[in-house]
């Protein structure tokens, strides 16, 4: 089977001319192999893979070519059963990978998994605290400068979850994501529910993310007009 990797033009912010830095990859999948079942049948199938500081890539394909466990694997979660995941060159199966977790990346799901009955701010002050992580600044003003950076009105701070819009909440899942300021994003279907023009908003704070900021957000999306925005497609094929 093979990988189909088709590169977009980059911008030029995310060059690797302009960004010496992105000659090492944010995370690298070595001949990486995932089976579900000892023996049973590999769902991932050798991959390997590059992915940049200061881009956006889509990781596209049909249903159950193995996104989803792809960027379990990624995140840490779990292990390949064959190969390897580096992050910053190093193999996460040799890591914490709870401090990977905790510190290193931010997670951003199709159903936001916020919780409702707290507001904005409380929901990235919670993850700031769970991460563990000490700031220079006062936790309050963090989330009111991520809060402004996912381009919510300051008055959002205190709004219950329960009374935001759809894409509101994607808004305040990328600000939970951000607060302790992660060099990688994963995100899974982060505009699945949502309007096009509401898309094309998440999708341009993801760039932002990434050029303005050099983070890494890796996005998986079953939406061509999502993976047109991105800077690469890194397609998974099903294996048969
Ligand atoms: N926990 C599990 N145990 C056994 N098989 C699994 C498990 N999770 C996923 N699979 C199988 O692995 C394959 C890939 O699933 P995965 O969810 O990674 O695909 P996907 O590309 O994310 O699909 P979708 O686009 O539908 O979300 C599928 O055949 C699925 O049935």
């Amino acid at each position: 089977m093979t990988n189909a990797t088709i590169a977009n033009e980059p911008s030029a912010a995310a060059s690797a001319a302009e960004n010496p830095a992105a000659t090492i990859p944010a995370l690298r999948l070595d001949r990486v192999s995932y089976s579900y079942t000892k023996g049973g049948k590999k769902v991932l199938d050798g991959r390997s893979h590059d992915f940049q500081p200061g881009m956006v890539p889509a990781l596209t394909g049909p249903s159950g070519a193995g996104k989803t466990t792809l960027l379990s694997r990624l995140s840490g979660l779990a292990v390949p059963t064959e190969g390897r995941v580096l992050y910053h060159g190093n193999d996460l199966a040799k890591t914490d990978r709870y401090r990977y977790r905790s510190h290193d990346i931010g997670v951003i799901f199709q159903s936001f998994n916020l919780l409702p009955a707290l507001t904005v701010a409380e929901n990235i002050i919670l993850s700031m605290d769970a991460s563990g992580k000490t700031f220079d600044r006062p936790k309050t003003q963090i989330a009111k400068e991520l809060i402004a950076k996912v381009r919510l009105r300051p008055e959002y701070a205190d709004e219950r979850i329960l009374h935001l819009s759809g894409g509101e909440q994607q808004r305040v899942a990328i600000a939970r994501a951000l607060s302790y300021d992660p060099s990688i994003i994963l995100a899974d279907e982060p505009t699945g529910n949502l309007d096009l023009g509401t898309q094309n908003d998440i999708m341009a704070i993801f760039r932002s993310l990434a050029h303005d900021e050099g983070r890494c957000v890796i996005i998986v999306t079953h939406s061509p007009e999502v993976a047109a925005q991105s800077d690469e497609v890194y397609e998974l094929a099903k294996l048969l």
